[in-house]
C-alpha cells in the first residue's frame, strides 16, 4: 500500500527541498559588517511568523504618562523581593537600572534582546532577556507569564538553563537566567570545520540527561533545537527556552483525568516549534515526550553530519518516514547510526524513550567519558579563575604599597585610530550622547536599552522571522539592513528613531555608566533650544553650566585615549 505523504504546513512552502552541507558562519568581524541579514543566507532558520498585533494600549499626548509599575512574576521574586535599599519603587529609575549593571547586549532573538548583566544583589553575572515588544494582549501576557513560571518550576539540573527571576515593567517581560557563553547553533557555525562525531556524542549525552530530567518532572520541551541549547565556558550544554513547554498528565487515575483536561487546554494553546526539528506526530496533534526524542535526533543528525536539515519538501518527508540521508550518515560510526535510527523512528510508539537510549551500551560508554572530561575542564577552569583572582588581588596590593621596584603600568600613548574605528566611535558616542541627552520619558524605554548595532548577534531564527514578517511568506523581498530593523523594532517615538549605521558594542547608559563614559544630566535633544545646546559642543561656550559639561566631555574623551588628530596639527607637531 502506498502511504499518503504527511500534510505540509503552509509555511513550509518556501522550504529547502533537501539536505545540504551546512554553511559556515563568516568570521565575526566580517559577519558583523555584512550582517547576518544577508539575503544570500539559506532560508533555514525560520519559524512561522508571529500573529499580527490585535491592538495597542492608547497613549495620551495630553496627559503625562506614568511608567507602568514593576510587577514580580516569578514566585521567588514575589516571596523575596529585593531589599528597599537596593530597589526603591519611588525612585524614577527602573527596577532593572536599580538592581543590575548592564554589561552589554549579547544576542537578539525574535522575541527579545538578551543582556549580560551584573546583579547588585549578589554580585554575580546573569543573562536578562527583555521582550522588545510590550504585551499587546492579555493572552500574550498570560503566555509569557506561563513560560516564566514553567521554567521556574523545573528543578535545577546541571543540563537545564538555570532560572533566577521574572518580572514585568513598562509592559515588557524580563527573564533573568544563568549566563552562558553562546548557543550551540552559533558555536557549531563558528567552528572552522565539522566538529565531528566525538562532539555529537557529547551533545547527545548532555541533552539526553536534560530531557530525562524534564520528562521525569512531567514536561515535554517541544522546541528542542541547537538554537535553544546553550553552552557554558566549560562546554557543558544547557537546555533553555521553555516557551513551548507542555505539562504532561499525571500518573494517578485522578491525575490522569485532571491531566487530560489540562493537557487539552495546553494543547489548544500549544504552538508549533521549528518545522525542521518537528516530530511528524505533532502535525496530528499528538504531543508528548517522544516528540523531544525526534527533535534531538534531527539536531544530532545536523551536528554530526554538518548539514542543513530541510524544513519542507521531499527531504523533510523522507526523514519523517525513517529514511536517513545515507550520503551523509554513511560516514558515521555504526553505533551512532543505530542511535539516530532509534530516535528518528516515524511512529512515536516505535521510538526509543530517553531512558532506553541512556541505557544503550554505546551511550553509557560515551556518557562516562563525557562526565570525566566535563569534570576535568570545570576543575581546571575553577583553578584558573582562582589563580587569576589571587594574582590580581596581590598585584593591586603591591601597587598600593608604591614600592620603587614595582614597575608602573605605562599610560597608553594616544594614537590615531584607523579611520573605520573613528567612524564607529563616532556612531557609538552619538548613540550614547543621544541617550544621555534625551529626557527620560516616563513611558518610553529605559535608556539602558539603547539598541546595539555592531557586534550584535541576532539569534539565527530572528532574521528569518523578521523576513517572514516583512515578506508575509514571500522570499523575494530583499531584507533591510540590521540597523533599520533595529530602528523598526525598537523606536517607539520619533525622537528615538535612530538613523545611525551599525556601530560598536552596546554600552550601558544608566545610573551605572561604564568607566570613562561621560555622566551628563538628561537634556532633551531636538532643535537648538538652550536646554539642548549641550548636544553640540560649539554651542556650549556661552553657558557656564554647559561649558562645564563640555569640559567634562572633552576630559572624558581625552581619558579614553582616542583623540582624532588632523593632518595639519600632526604636521605642526613634527616641524
Ligand atoms: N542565558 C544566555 N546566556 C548567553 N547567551 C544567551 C542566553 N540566552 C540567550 N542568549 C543569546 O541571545 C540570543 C537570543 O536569545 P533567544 O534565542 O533566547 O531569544 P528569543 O527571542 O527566544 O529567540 P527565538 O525565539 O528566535 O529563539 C541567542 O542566540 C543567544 O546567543
Amino acid at each position: 500500500m502506498v502511504s499518503t505523504p504527511l500534510p505540509v504546513p503552509a509555511h513550509f512552502s518556501q522550504a529547502q527541498q533537501s539536505f545540504s552541507l551546512k554553511k559556515r558562519r563568516l568570521p565575526f568581524s566580517s559577519s558583523a559588517s555584512s550582517s547576518s541579514l544577508s539575503p544570500q543566507r539559506p532560508l533555514s532558520r525560520s519559524l512561522p511568523p508571529r500573529p499580527p498585533s490585535k491592538g495597542y494600549p492608547p497613549l495620551s499626548r495630553v496627559f503625562p504618562q506614568r511608567r507602568a509599575p514593576w510587577t514580580p512574576l516569578s514566585c521567588a521574586l514575589i516571596k523575596n523581593p529585593p531589599p528597599r535599599s537596593l530597589y526603591d519603587p519611588d525612585r524614577p529609575q527602573s527596577f532593572f537600572s536599580q538592581c543590575f549593571i548592564n554589561l552589554g547586549l549579547i544576542g537578539r532573538g525574535s522575541f527579545g534582546e538578551v543582556y549580560k548583566v551584573k546583579s547588585l544583589l549578589d554580585g554575580r553575572q546573569y543573562a536578562v532577556k527583555r521582550a522588545v515588544q510590550r504585551f499587546r494582549s492579555q493572552a500574550e501576557r498570560s503566555r509569557s507569564i506561563k513560560e516564566a513560571r514553567n521554567h521556574e518550576r523545573l528543578h535545577p539540573h546541571p543540563h537545564i538553563l538555570g532560572f533566577s527571576a521574572a518580572w514585568e515593567e513598562g509592559g515588557h517581560l524580563y527573564i533573568q537566567t544563568e549566563l552562558c557563553c553562546t548557543s550551540l547553533l552559533l558555536h557549531s557555525e563558528d567552528q572552522p570545520s565539522n566538529p565531528g562525531e566525538a562532539c555529537a556524542w557529547d551533545y547527545l549525552c548532555d541533552l539526553l540527561l536534560a530531557l530525562d530530567h524534564l520528562h521525569s518532572q512531567g514536561f515535554a520541551h517541544l522546541d528542542l533545537k541547537p538554537a535553544n541549547v546553550f553552552l557554558t565556558c566549560s562546554r557543558r550544554l544547557k537546555l533553555g527556552d521553555f516557551g513551548l513547554l507542555l505539562e504532561l498528565p499525571g500518573e494517578s487515575e485522578e491525575g490522569k483525568v485532571e491531566g487530560r483536561e489540562k493537557e487539552k487546554r495546553e494543547k489548544d494553546d500549544a504552538q508549533e516549534g521549528d518545522p525542521r526539528y518537528m516530530a511528524p506526530e505533532l502535525l496530528r496533534g499528538e504531543y508528548g515526550p517522544a516528540a523531544d526524542v525526534f527533535s534531538l535526533g534531527v539536531s544530532i543528525l545536523e551536528l554530526s553530519c554538518n548539514i542543513e536539515v530541510p524544513k519542507g519538501g521531499e527531504g523533510w518527508q523522507q526523514l519523517r518516514k525513517g529514511c536517513l540521508p545515507s550520503e551523509f550518515t554513511n560516514g558515521l560510526s555504526p553505533d551512532l547510526q543505530v542511535v539516530l535510527r532509534l530516535m528518528l523512528a516515524p511512529e512515536p510508539r516505535d521510538r526509543a524513550t530517553v531512558q532506553q537510549l541512556l541505557a544503550l551500551p554505546s551511550v553509557r560508554k560515551h556518557r562516562w567519558r563525557r562526565q570525566v572530561s566535563l569534570r576535568l575542564r570545570e576543575s581546571w577552569l575553577s583553578i584558573l579563575t582562582l589563580t587569576q583572582f589571587i594574582l590580581s588581588a596581590g598585584w593591586s596590593f603591591l601597587s598600593s604599597l608604591n614600592l620603587p621596584f614595582i614597575p608602573r603600568c605605562p599610560s597608553p600613548t594616544p594614537c590615531t585610530p584607523p579611520r573605520e574605528s573613528w567612524e564607529r566611535e563616532g556612531d557609538v558616542s552619538a548613540l550614547q550622547h543621544s541617550a544621555m541627552l534625551s529626557e527620560p520619558d516616563t513611558l518610553t524605554d529605559d535608556p539602558v536599552f539603547l539598541p546595539d548595532t555592531l557586534g550584535l548577534r541576532h539569534s539565527p531564527t530572528f532574521t528569518h522571522r523578521i523576513q517572514a514578517r516583512l515578506s508575509l511568506g514571500s522570499t523575494s523581498t530583499p531584507l533591510p539592513n540590521s540597523s533599520s530593523l533595529a530602528c523598526d523594532s525598537l523606536s517607539h517615538t520619533p525622537t528615538r528613531s535612530l538613523t545611525h549605521t551599525p556601530s560598536s558594542i552596546h554600552s550601558n547608559v544608566s545610573r551605572h555608566t561604564l568607566p570613562g563614559s561621560p555622566s551628563l544630566s538628561p537634556i532633551r535633544l531636538g532643535s537648538p533650544t538652550p536646554s539642548n545646546r549641550s548636544a553640540d559642543p560649539q554651542l556650549l561656550s556661552d553657558s557656564p553650566a554647559s561649558s562645564r559639561s563640555c569640559r567634562s566631555l572633552a576630559e572624558n574623551e581625552q581619558r579614553s585615549g582616542f583623540e582624532p588628530k588632523n593632518l595639519l596639527s600632526l604636521f605642526d607637531e613634527t616641524t
